[in-house]
């Protein structure tokens, strides 16, 4: 019961609800116990023969008006506890949506995508419960189960009541023991459909993948598995679930039979009425229902506890990027000074980012360069804050980044990563995402200078083309020169190329390298790429050989020097000529 006083902050917050509510469901407990007690008055009478029909007429209205009150307040009761456990739901979904955008890369490389959505439905739905249908059963199981014990006891014999709950020890302790094997099951039952969240969501991303290699069948057949390892251990769940309430009702059968053959001899000896065995029975059968809340209490408690301290732990993880108490809300701009002595993204990892020192001045551009896992998407990331530096800093305008907002510093930045996403929205909606009161010119104008505005008036609809699931119906250039298109939207002081003209032609390359030199005077851009053509006008350019600098400088210093720059540039021009047919 302990998930009730975890969740006392969410009680307190609904206080109103949630006491109104309760009030409810004792008058409504309160009110049950009226029927059986007029039914068995009512018999006695009529085997006196002394019941006239303007007293069964009274007592007939009564029932009646019991019956309309019973109907209005269990339907207000239901709409403020539940009705209020939907805002629980609403709360924690949000609190969990907050924080995992708040986390860091590292994060998700520790917890899988599949099991972050079964903690936002299945374990918020378990909580949602306690928080409903967990009141209920606690309230019903308590005063309605209490109050009825009562009645029997004193207003009818503490005697036939005692023999004829003799069973329910029997129950409690198998509801018990179920509670346990119940915890067991939901969690592993949890943990496969996390798994099937997986599956499902890396094989939709992966579907091109998987069909090109011929693994369709396959990948079928391992969702299927999954799936059936889905129902296996939910079934396992169903069937302590279904325990439940036959033992009950088995239990409760007892009990009939047991007041039955006890309460007719209490009859034969005059200690009760037929008219009170009556009531006495009825109350037996309103008692099912407590005693079934019982036992749903310790199902829906046991899986609230599992799931709240599931999303208890996830909200507890500290994003290892944060802004510091003192950090600045606003960065001027100015030089960007890379001063790392040492960086690894942790204790596990090889690579080493070491000795990197080199300045940009405001309005520069600066290429970096080098073999395929050297650490230039590294450099990068440094600067966006998706990592902090072990040692050293990276400063602008002489501020350090650490002591900046991750929002002040990011607003300076428009960052275009190597594997570009668009939304399922429009193309303009999408190239206007960080900038929504951008114009139709605002747009037009970085669609030209990413060099994809004809190609976007070729589109059936426009800048209205609703671009797929995931840009499926655009090619490659096509999705790089939009993603491009949507950092240069706001015009950002820093702009951020990582590799992202790898699937446009040398000659749109051009252009859009041109376009940028012209439009972006006075601003500082990064570019990184595996073609020397994309970085030979740059300011400086560095090459990166296992987290080092190897060489920097102009193109037209690199190019009179022996070493990797120089030789992949004429390797890099040979191959273009060889294209060209050797013109
Ligand atoms: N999140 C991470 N955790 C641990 N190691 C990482 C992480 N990201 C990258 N690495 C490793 O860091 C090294 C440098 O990667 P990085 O992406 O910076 O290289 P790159 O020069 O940009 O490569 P490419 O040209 O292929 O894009 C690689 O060995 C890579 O495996």
């Amino acid at each position: 019961m302990s998930v009730f006083k975890d969740l006392l902050w969410f009680f307190k917050q609904e206080k109103r609800s949630y006491i109104w509510g309760i009030s409810l469901l004792i008058i409504v407990a309160l009110l049950e116990l009226l029927p059986p007690k007029v039914i068995g008055f009512v018999i006695d009478e009529m085997i006196k023969k002394s019941l006239s029909g303007k007293t069964l007429f009274f007592w007939v209205g009564l029932i009646f008006l019991n019956g309309l009150l019973l109907y209005l307040f269990r339907f207000l009761w239901r709409r403020l506890i539940f009705g209020s456990s939907l805002k629980l739901a609403k709360q924690l979904r949000d609190n969990l949506y907050h924080h995992f955008t708040k986390m860091s890369p590292t994060f998700y490389q520790k917890n899988r995508i599949g099991d972050l959505m079964a903690h936002a439905t299945n374990d918020v739905q378990a909580v949602r419960e306690t928080a409903g249908a967990g009141i209920l059963t606690f309230v019903d199981s308590i005063i309605l189960g209490g109050s009825v014990l009562v009645m029997m006891a004193v207003s009818i014999s503490w005697k036939l009541t005692l023999i004829s709950l003799l069973p329910l020890p029997i129950m409690a302790i198998l509801t018990q023991y179920y509670g346990k094997l119940l915890h067991q099951r939901f969690h592993l039952a949890q943990e496969a459909f996390s798994e099937l969240n997986n599956k499902v969501q890396e094989s939709m991303s992966g579907l091109k993948v998987i069909r090109s290699l011929g693994q369709a069948k396959e990948d079928i057949g391992a969702f299927k598995n999954q799936a059936d390892v889905v129902v296996k251990n939910n079934m396992k769940v169903a069937r302590i679930d279904a325990l439940f309430d036959p033992t009950i009702m088995l239990v409760v059968s007892i009990s009939y039979l047991i007041s039955i053959v006890y309460g007719s001899r209490l009859v034969i000896s005059d200690d009760i009425t037929i008219g009170q065995l009556i009531t006495f029975v009825t109350y037996l059968g309103i008692l099912i229902w407590p005693m079934l809340a019982i036992g749903w209490l310790f199902n829906i408690v046991e899986r609230g506890r599992a799931s709240y301290d599931r999303i208890r732990s996830l909200l507890s993880i500290e994003a290892e990027i944060k802004d510091s108490d003192q950090a600045l809300q606003k960065l001027a701009m100015g030089e960007i000074h890379y001063a790392i002595d040492s960086f690894t993204y942790n204790e596990e990892s090889n690579f080493k980012l070491s000795d990197i020192h080199f300045r940009v001045k405001e309005g520069q551009t600066i290429g970096i360069v080098g073999k395929t896992g050297q650490g230039k998407t590294t450099l990068l990331k440094l600067l966006l804050r998706e990592y902090d530096v072990n040692q050293g800093r990276i400063s602008v305008g002489d501020m350090n980044i650490k002591n900046v907002s991750l929002h002040a510093l990011r607003e300076h930045i428009g960052y275009v990563p190597q594997e570009h996403f668009l939304f399922s929205s429009t193309v303009k909606e999408n190239i206007a995402f960080s900038f929504t009161n951008a114009t139709d010119e605002d747009v037009y104008k970085a669609s030209e200078i990413a060099n994809i505005h004809n190609d976007i008036l070729d589109f059936t609809e426009g800048y209205q083309t609703v671009v797929g699931e995931r840009g499926v119906s655009l090619s490659g250039g096509q999705k790089q020169r939009i993603s491009i298109a949507r950092s240069l939207i706001k015009n950002p002081n820093i702009l951020i190329l990582d590799d992202c003209l790898s699937a446009v032609d040398a000659k749109t390359e051009e252009k859009i390298l041109r376009s940028l030199k012209d439009e972006r005077d006075g601003k500082t851009t990064f570019i990184t790429s595996h073609r020397m053509s994309a970085v030979m006008h740059s300011d400086l350019i560095i090459v990166l050989d296992e987290g080092k600098i190897i060489q920097r400088g102009k193109h037209e210093e690199l190019v009179q020097i022996d070493g990797w720059y120089k030789e992949m540039f004429e390797r890099q021009q040979l191959e273009e000529l060889v294209q060209q047919g050797g013109r």
